[in-house]
């Protein structure tokens, strides 16, 4: 039987849960629509790994690849090491038999539960839903608020010192090397050392006929050259030092580039301290954080502490996440994640946070040059034509490639930290070489998988949203780029197959393409960016951000290949700084028009899978609810005393409940839903009121990857008049 899954996730997501998933039930329980949960927390993932919950993320997954999937997935945490410590931690703290992260991995018992552990880590549940490609765009009744509404990008100071820092060579970028295979075959990936040993890093790869497999390196030496430099140019220049990585999407290789910027940065210290610190288990990878808090345990941590703040003082001046705290850009590899922070500074005029919490320049190091030249170019654009007008821009909106694991999203297993110096070759069944690399100790070497039909489902999406926006479509590739030049090809085979009479559809590398999608805006002019799995993660975090203020208000889409509909919501994240918030002061910012917008096509897809019509009245109501919410400016503020997300729930809910009482397509709806619009309309000063007095004190939710659940729905339902309407539905 047909029914919607909304998802339990994490933090600011799962807080707005507890308030709006009450309010969906009641709505859609009206008309026959079935809602379920699934929980697909960090904490349950981990729970489920050891036979305490349901493993529900492989049940969406299975779901993911049938006709019938409707799920709504909020943001989740793509936990990094530190976190996961902190979940494990807390889990236990909370009587959950389960065991501690195993630092060493030398035993068989321990490498079983280290496997465990690492399929919950980094971005776990996004590859296995992501069961299609993405669509991603602000809806126009978004675009045209933010207009009339524009938040403030700031401008660079003349002679901004702001840049990109990036490798160029001897990295990713440059060293990948593609191939389409021309059958179904099984490969293996093979390591030969330079004593001439074998040694097999995986087998067993199944790929497809057209599959496109491509492979590449990054040498440690030059990346710890590179560093070595960006740290002197930051301290010659008098900017701050910032480093910006994916380390929780990119789960294997982007936590060991973040040890090496900790290593480089604090050069003198792992030189004279660096075996103490591995001999302790504190590892450069989990940040500067995990390490400070591990040096009690060394006889000479004290010292080591000292060394590490002379550095601090006498290196160049690093950027903070949280001055306050004394929290560094190089504390914890999850806390600057390249898609929102790069956007961010650009918003905020090119600058970052100094130790004193004061603004500065910085060089923002992206040391993989693949899409680096992204940032740089709206920052040189930025530079030269002032900020971009959120008034006055047209919009970018992404469809891009991530089915079936395409691309960096399939690279997790297929990510290696390299041991020894050889020779890394991809073999086919018959021992053909496909590709091979030489490699040094310590190059961090991986490979990807892109399947035909994904890039065949891309292709034709584009096209769609080309023809029914009437906007012109790039494909963002670089030709000069192995993987680019074979997807290329397959672009060139089945643009053919559509109509694209009238269209504007372009192939233009990621620079060409951000250049000219920006003249475009500041033209006013929309332009589709048609992108690979990692440009769709930044441009709808960079795009979003420029024009929206936020990527909390886009439309996710995820139209699944066997049929069924993921319906993401919005495109950034758990927003941990919103949990804070809500337990120091009860106030919690999440904006969740990401959700509102996620449910309206995921009741239309209910409708054509149940045919029941009621569900089509809720999703039309709904949207234009959603109108009125935005016209109304009912999305929560920034401040205390303000509607929160809370209030924000009440008035969808207030709009939603006219809209059904005034609607002539369900006459029982309408007749339903009446008395509830007319008891919030006369209770709308009370409700809003008695959900603006909780605020101010600090709220208890008894944990934070697992927080309690009777405690964060008393706290996220706080208004009885409120709740008492919802429940005599
Ligand atoms: N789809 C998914 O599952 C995603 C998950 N993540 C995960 O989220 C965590 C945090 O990642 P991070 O990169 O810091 O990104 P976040 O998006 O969580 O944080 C960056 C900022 O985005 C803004 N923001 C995002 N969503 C909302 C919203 N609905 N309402 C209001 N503001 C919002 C806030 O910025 P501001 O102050 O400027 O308003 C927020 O502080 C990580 O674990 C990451 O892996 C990240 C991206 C997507
Ligand atoms: O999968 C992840 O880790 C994050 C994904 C993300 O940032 C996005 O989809 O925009
Ligand atoms: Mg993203």
């Amino acid at each position: 039987m047909a029914k919607i899954i909304y998802t339990h996730t994490d933090e600011a997501p799962l807080l707005a849960t507890y308030s709006f998933l009450p309010i969906v039930e009641a709505f859609a329980g009206k008309a026959g629509v079935e809602v379920e949960t699934r929980d697909i927390s960090v904490a349950a993932r981990i729970l489920a790994q050891f036979g305490l919950a349901d493993d529900a993320l492989t049940e969406l997954g299975e779901l993911a690849k049938t006709p019938e999937a409707n799920i709504i997935k909020l943001p989740n945490i793509s936990a990094s090491i530190p976190q996961l410590k902190a979940a494990i931690k807390e889990l236990q703290a909370q009587g959950f038999d389960i065991p501690d992260y195993p630092e060493s991995a030398d035993t068989d018992a321990e490498r079983e539960i280290r496997a465990k552990y690492d399929k919950v880590k980094g971005s776990a549940v996004n590859p296995v839903l992501r069961e299609g490609n993405s669509d991603r765009r602000a809806p126009g009744s978004v675009k045209n608020y933010a207009k009339t509404h524009p938040h403030t990008n700031k401008p660079f100071t003349d002679g901004s010192k702001t840049n990109v820092a990036t490798m160029g060579a001897n990295d990713f970028a440059s060293n990948e090397k593609s191939v389409t295979v021309a059958g179904d075959d099984t490969l293996s990936i093979v390591l030969e050392t330079a004593a001439g040993e074998s040694i097999v890093l995986k087998d067993g790869l199944k790929v497809l006929a057209g599959e496109i497999v491509d492979s590449t390196k990054m040498s440690a030496a030059h990346l710890q050259a590179f560093l070595r430099n960006a740290v002197a140019e930051a301290k010659a220049k008098d900017v701050l030092f910032s480093v910006h990585l994916k380390a929780t999407m990119m789960k294997v290789s982007d936590p060991i580039i973040f040890g090496h910027v900790v290593k480089a940065f604090f050069a003198d210290v792992f030189a004279t301290y660096g075996d103490d610190l591995a001999a302790a288990g504190l590892s450069a990878n989990d940040g500067l954080g995990s390490i400070l808090a591990g040096l009690d345990k060394l006889a000479n941590g004290a010292e080591i502490k000292a060394a590490f703040d002379a550095a601090l003082a006498n290196g160049p001046r690093l950027s903070y996440v949280n001055s306050d705290k004394g929290i560094t850009n190089l504390h914890v590899p999850s806390d600057v994640i390249v898609d929102a922070s790069m956007p961010a500074l650009i918003r905020n005029g090119g600058r970052l946070w100094g130790v004193d919490g004061a603004e500065d320049d910085t060089l923002a190091v992206i040391p993989d040059s693949s899409y680096a030249g992204v940032f740089q170019a709206v920052i040189e654009d930025v530079k030269a034509n002032g900020p971009l007008n959120p008034a006055t821009i047209g919009t970018v909106p992404n469809v891009g490639l991530m089915a079936q694991a395409a691309e960096e999203y399939g690279s997790h297993d297929k990510t290696f930290e390299i041991a020894q110096a050889g020779t890394v070759r991809i073999l086919a069944s018959n021992g053909d070489v496909l590709i091979e690399h030489d490699v040094e100790a310590g190059d961090i070497w991986r490979a990807c998988q892109t399947k035909d039909i994904p890039v065949q489902d891309w292709v034709k999406l584009a096209v769609t949203r080309a023809r029914a926006s009437q906007t012109p479509a790039i494909f963002w590739l670089n030709e000069s780029r192995a993987h680019d030049a074979e997807l290329i090809k397959k672009i060139n085979a089945y643009l053919p197959e559509h109509d694209t009479e009238g269209l504007e559809i372009q192939i233009l590398s990621p620079e060409l393409a951000t250049r000219y999608s920006l003249q475009r805006m500041r033209n006013g002019e929309d332009t589709i960016s048609v992108t690979g799995n990692v440009l769709r993660d930044y441009n709808t975090d960079l795009f979003p951000i420029l024009e929206l203020g936020t990527s909390a208000k886009m439309l996710s889409v995820v139209p699944l290949i066997a049929g069924g509909g993921l319906f993401e919501t919005g495109a950034g994240g758990s927003a941990p700084k919103h949990v804070e918030q809500l337990v120091d002061e009860n106030y919690l910012r999440w904006d969740s028009l990401g959700e509102f917008f996620a449910l309206v096509p995921s009741l239309e897809k209910y409708a054509e899978q149940s045919g029941k019509a009621g569900a089509q009245v809720l999703a039309d109501t709904l949207d234009r609810a959603t109108g009125t919410f935005l016209n109304e400016d009912r999305s929560p503020g920034r401040k205390l005393g303000t509607t929160d997300n809370r209030g924000s729930h009440f008035y969808l809910a207030l709009y939603w409940a006219e809209e059904l009482a005034q609607q002539s397509e369900d006459a029982a709806l309408a007749e339903a839903f009446a008395p509830l619009a007319k008891q919030l309309r006369e209770n709308e000063e009370k409700i809003a009121g008695e959900l603006i007095a909780v605020q101010g004190a600090p709220a208890e939710i008894g944990g934070y990857y697992r927080p309690d659940a009777d405690k964060v729905a008393a706290i996220m339902r706080p208004s009885a008049t409120f709740n008492a309407a919802l429940e005599a539905l």
